[in-house]
Formats: structure tokens, C-alpha cells, sequence
């Protein structure tokens, strides 16, 4: 029988860190290694299984990412992205795949990511599920077929929790949607509206953000013409689909070439 791949967690106690625990620990195609909280975390130095309200599973707990990685075959991230930009520099030393959940990158995080895909696989998107990878796919087509009398809006809707805005989803959506019209998103986005703005400049994106409550995430890509109105919408009810992605993608990682890849490689879309 072959070794399963051995899959660590980083940012544990979060939201998306305790799902992707619990789906590593239910698939049958990988199994977990390794469990990384920061450094003074209340959760370093126990077992995963027991914080999380469980049966001990014979993860420790560690703050120690380096010692964690040389005994696994892939890192899944969920964190933020100046711990993101570390974590990549330790899995290229350990030579692992790492899967990259975080959004809120600047540009100089994208950088030194890219320095460290250099020796180590790298897979990265704003949402891991298959319907909005699906939904990217529609919003390039739809994008490309019309013209600039639709104006294109990206709404997105989240928890109350959510740091950075907009959402990496919408701004996946809105490069999609750019690319099919054959423009660059950095000269026509445009965000945050408020006070006398002016009117709409024909070809802009505009985005609108929404936070509240529970809401795990919800997209719409507006194009709205005269006399008619499309509407493509993604609306993600539970976080197992984002951790079910990223489990496919480090099992997807392990037969790859170093170098940076997102979720349309690994569906094949
Ligand atoms: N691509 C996708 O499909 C999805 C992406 N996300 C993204 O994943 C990220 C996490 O989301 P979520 O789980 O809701 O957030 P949480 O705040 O619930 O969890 C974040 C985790 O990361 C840890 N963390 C944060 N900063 C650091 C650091 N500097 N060093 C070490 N650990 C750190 C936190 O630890 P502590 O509590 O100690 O701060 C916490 O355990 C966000 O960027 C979010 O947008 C979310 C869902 C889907
Ligand atoms: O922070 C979240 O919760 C989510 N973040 C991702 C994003 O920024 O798009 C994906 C998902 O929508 C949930």
C-alpha cells in the first residue's frame, strides 16, 4: 500500500483551520501531520484532536513550522498574508507543496511568493470551491461576449469577521471579467464609492461589499444594460467546499513541477 500524503494545517484554530482538520482527518486519500498555531497560542503543546473537543489523534500542536514540514508532503494555508509570505519560505526549504487559501495579498506579498514558487509548488486562489472557479469560467465568456454598454458590478457578501474587502473572490471575479474584455482590472477597477462620486465611467468594474452576521460568502456579477440586466451568483453555505478544494489541490500538487498554479489548473477548467 502506498504512504497517504501527509497534509499540516497552519492557523489551526481558525474558522477554515478547523474545517480543513476535520476534512484531512475524514478523507481517505491524505492524512494530517502537523497542526501550526502561533507562537503563545493557548492551543500549543496539545493534541489537535482534544482542542477541538475530540479524541486524541496524536497531532501536536506546534508554533515550530519548519519541524513540522520536513515530515509532510504539503502545507494547507488559511492565515493572513504576512504569515502566508513565511509559510512560503518554509515549504520551498522543505521542498512541499503549498496551498494558499489567504486573501488580502498586496503586491509585495505576490512577490516573494513568487520567489519562493521558484523551488516549491504553489497553488493559489481567492476561493477554492468548484462552483466559483465554475462561476470565473461564465464571467469571462459573458465578459467577452458583451460589450461596454453592460457596466459590470461585483457584489459580494460576507461574515462580520472578514478582514480585507473586497473580497478575494470578487477581485478573482473581477480580473475574469477584465481579461474577457481585454483590460487590465488595476485601470478600470473601481471600489468604495461614496459622496459625490460623479457618474459611472463607461468600462470601469465597480465592487460593493456587504459584512454581516454569519454570511460564509455570496457573489453576484452584475451586467446591467439598458432594458435588461444578468445576473451570475455563487452563494457558499457551508466552509467544507473552500477545505474539500484545497485537499484536492495539495493531493493534485504532489505530481507538479515547482512553480505558481491556481484552482482552474487544478480542476482542469
Ligand atoms: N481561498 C478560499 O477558498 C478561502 C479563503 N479564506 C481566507 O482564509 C483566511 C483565513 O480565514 P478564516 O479562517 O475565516 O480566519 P480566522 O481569523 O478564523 O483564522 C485565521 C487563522 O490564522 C492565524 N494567523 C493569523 N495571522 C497569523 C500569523 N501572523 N502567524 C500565524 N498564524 C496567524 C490565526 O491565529 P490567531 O487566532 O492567533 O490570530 C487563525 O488561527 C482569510 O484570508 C480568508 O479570506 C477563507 C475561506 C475560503
Ligand atoms: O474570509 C472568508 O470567509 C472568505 N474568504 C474568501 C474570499 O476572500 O473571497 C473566500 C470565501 O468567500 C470566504
Amino acid at each position: 500500500m502506498t504512504d497517504l500524503p501527509g497534509i499540516v494545517i497552519t492557523g489551526a484554530s481558525g474558522r477554515m483551520g478547523q474545517m480543513l482538520i476535520k476534512t484531512v482527518l475524514g478523507s481517505d486519500k491524505a492524512k494530517l501531520v502537523g497542526a501550526i498555531e502561533r507562537d503563545g497560542h493557548d492551543w500549543i503543546g496539545q493534541d489537535v484532536g482534544v482542542v477541538m473537543g475530540g479524541q486524541p489523534i496524536g497531532v501536536i500542536v506546534t508554533s515550530d513550522a519548519a519541524a513540522a514540514f520536513v515530515q509532510a508532503n504539503a502545507v494547507i494555508d488559511f492565515t493572513a498574508p504576512s504569515a502566508t509570505v513565511a509559510f512560503a519560505q518554509a515549504a520551498a526549504e522543505a521542498g512541499i507543496v503549498h496551498v494558499i487559501g489567504t486573501t488580502g495579498m498586496e503586491d509585495e506579498h505576490l512577490s516573494q511568493i513568487a520567489t519562493s514558487a521558484a523551488k516549491a509548488t504553489v497553488i493559489r486562489a481567492g476561493n477554492m470551491s468548484l462552483g466559483v472557479n465554475l462561476l470565473t469560467g461564465l464571467t469571462k465568456k459573458v465578459a467577452a461576449a458583451l460589450g461596454e454598454e453592460f457596466d459590470i458590478e461585483v457584489i459580494e457578501a460576507h461574515h462580520n469577521k472578514k478582514v480585507d474587502a473586497p473580497s478575494g473572490t470578487a477581485l478573482m471575479l473581477g480580473e475574469a471579467a477584465a481579461e474577457g474584455r481585454g483590460v487590465k482590472l488595476s485601470d478600470v477597477r473601481d471600489s468604495g464609492r461614496d459622496g459625490i462620486t460623479g457618474a459611472r465611467k463607461t468600462g470601469d468594474i465597480g465592487f460593493a461589499v456587504i459584512r454581516g452576521g454569519d454570511i460564509v460568502g455570496e457573489h453576484d456579477v452584475l451586467f446591467a444594460g439598458e432594458g435588461e440586466r444578468i445576473i451570475l451568483r455563487h452563494v457558499a453555505t457551508d466552509r467544507g467546499i473552500f477545505a474539500r478544494g484545497a485537499l484536492r489541490a495539495a493531493i493534485w500538487g504532489q505530481d507538479q513541477a515547482p512553480g505558481e498554479y491556481d484552482m482552474m489548473d487544478v480542476l482542469g477548467l
